[in-house]
């Protein structure tokens, strides 16, 4: 291997002096660890931001204000009006209404609590105690709830306890919750609820998806929660965006990428007609925001406008940006959050290996798999290049590996998945391309070999995951 040409001896360069207090900080910590070359990276949690103080502090003013309120924080969005207060002159029927409320009100706060449930907005509806109120609570049909049986799910997942009420309530949501923890189904299974039945009237809701594996693999899972319904859930293929006449297109539920949706609303002839839909989901709603996105989405979501549509935004992460998006577009929101604002999920194990150099990257990476090579196993690098060269040099030491990225084809990306998920490869070298979205079963460690650019990409590399205890190494 040339050095000078490498791109494997190219990466991010750890300047020690620029970031001399996050250094210290693993100084001090190996103090207390006295663990190898290995550390912890818990600092990656963040503190609550100045944001999140202001809702703490403006809902205790609120709390003051009225006892009978029923939110947690305050509320951001547009359209919010105050909540209703009992007045003294109220029949005994309506004390012992504003009693049951408040006792509500303390079932709520505490079932909140107890999952690290924080919302804010107006009259946010109770959270879920169980699948079971899906039934007795909203009236949810027999084949919804035995397809949560088939599928394994015993307890809802914090965001599905929240945000399932919200948007079966017909409000308007702005969800964020770690990586892996259940968003997919706390968006569709409210929508397939309230859609009841199929219908022909034209596309009634749509879900974008940064990527057209996240679109595939919510597809597969829509596909599944739907079982035993006539639904007719479409995912937007090239072959579809060439081939159909979209006048006539059966379909119930549309998941498509922004680009190939603004593709087809703005063909000549058989375009797409959004201005029926009910329901759109911004999944992973913080790179749908993103510039090289931002005009797509922007498309599909003035095409969809139906006045009274219903919005929702999911993501692991929520920068200020997005928080702002959510403001001008949505209508008396209720946003939920789970757990710290962007932070990592704590089932995840996560360890510093400083390596030195590049030449030290790949005798430590060499060295952990003589160790203890646990796969499935992904390895992100920063780039298409270096994917390559790590491709090149671990096949040539016969580990079976895979290599995905944005060069490949729609149908090689699909094929390199398929090996991967079917055990054939056992590691698997990725860009960000695969980095967001994606939910590998089983999938052991996670090695960022190239440093993430930023926290939002370490968390989602490292969160695609709810098995316990995996393993995260970076290294340096
Ligand atoms: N209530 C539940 N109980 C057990 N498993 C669940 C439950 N809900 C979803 N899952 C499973 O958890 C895994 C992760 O779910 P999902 O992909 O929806 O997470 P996510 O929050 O959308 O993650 P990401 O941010 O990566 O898109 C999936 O395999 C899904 O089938």
């Amino acid at each position: 291997m040339e050095k000078d040409t490498s791109f494997l001896l190219t990466g991010i360069k750890f300047n020690k002096k620029r970031f001399a207090g996050d250094f210290s900080r693993f100084k001090k910590r190996k103090q207390r660890n006295d663990d190898g070359p290995v550390d912890d990276l818990s600092y990656f949690k963040r503190e609550d931001t100045e944001a999140e103080k202001v809702v703490v502090s403006v809902n205790k003013k609120r709390k003051r204000k009225t006892k009978a309120e029923r939110v947690e924080g305050f509320s951001v969005f547009k359209g919010s009006d105050s909540v209703p207060v009992v007045t003294d002159e109220g029949s005994e029927q309506e004390e012992n209404n504003q009693k049951e409320l408040n006792r509500q009100n303390e079932r709520d706060l505490r079932l909140r609590k107890k999952y690290g449930i924080h919302v804010s907005g107006n009259n946010v509806p109770s959270p879920l105690q169980s699948f079971a109120e899906l039934s007795t609570r909203y009236g949810c049909e027999s084949y919804l709830l035995h397809n949560l049986v088939k599928l394994g799910f015993k307890e809802p997942t914090p965001i599905q306890r929240q945000a399932i009420p919200v948007l079966l309530s017909g409000r308007e949501c702005f969800a964020k919750a770690p990586t892996g923890s259940g968003k997919t189904l706390a968006f569709v299974y409210p929508m397939l609820m309230k859609l009841k039945q199929p219908s022909k009237d034209g596309i009634r809701t749509v879900i974008l998806c940064h990527t057209r594996e996240l679109a595939a693999q919510t597809t597969r899972e829509c596909k599944k929660m739907a079982k035993g319904s006539k639904f007719r859930i479409k995912l937007m293929t090239k072959e579809l965006l060439r081939n159909t006449d979209f006048t006539k297109l059966p379909c119930d539920i549309l998941i498509s990428t922004p680009r190939r949706l603004q593709l087809c609303i703005c063909k000549k002839k058989k375009k797409i007609d959004l201005s029926r839909v009910e329901y759109l989901v911004l999944d992973e709603s913080d790179k749908l925001f993103e510039r090289s996105l931002l005009e797509q989405t922007d498309s599909v979501v003035k095409a969809c406008s139906n006045p009274s549509i219903i919005r929702s935004l999911f993501s692991a992460t929520l920068p200020g940006f997005v928080e702002d998006v959510a403001r001008t577009v949505m209508h008396d929101a209720v946003r939920v959050i789970v757990g710290d604002k962007n932070a990592a999920s704590e089932s995840i194990k996560q360890k510093l290996i400083f390596a030195g150099s590049e030449e030290g990257k790949l005798l430590a990476l060499h060295q952990s798999f003589a160790e203890s090579l646990n796969p499935p196993m992904l390895i992100f690098v920063q780039s298409i290049e270096r994917a390559e060269e790590l491709y090149g040099e671990l096949k040539f030491d016969s580990i079976r590996v895979g290599v995905i990225h944005s060069n490949l084809s729609q149908e090689q990306r699909e094929s390199v998945i398929d090996d991967f998920r079917a055990g054939k490869t056992w590691v698997l070298i990725a860009t960000d391309v695969l980095g967001r979205g994606m939910d590998f079963k089983g999938v052991k460690c996670v090695i960022n070999y190239d440093f993430p650019d930023c926290a939002a990409s370490y968390i989602h590399r490292i969160g695609m995951f709810l098995n316990l205890w995996i393993h995260s190494y970076v290294y340096m």
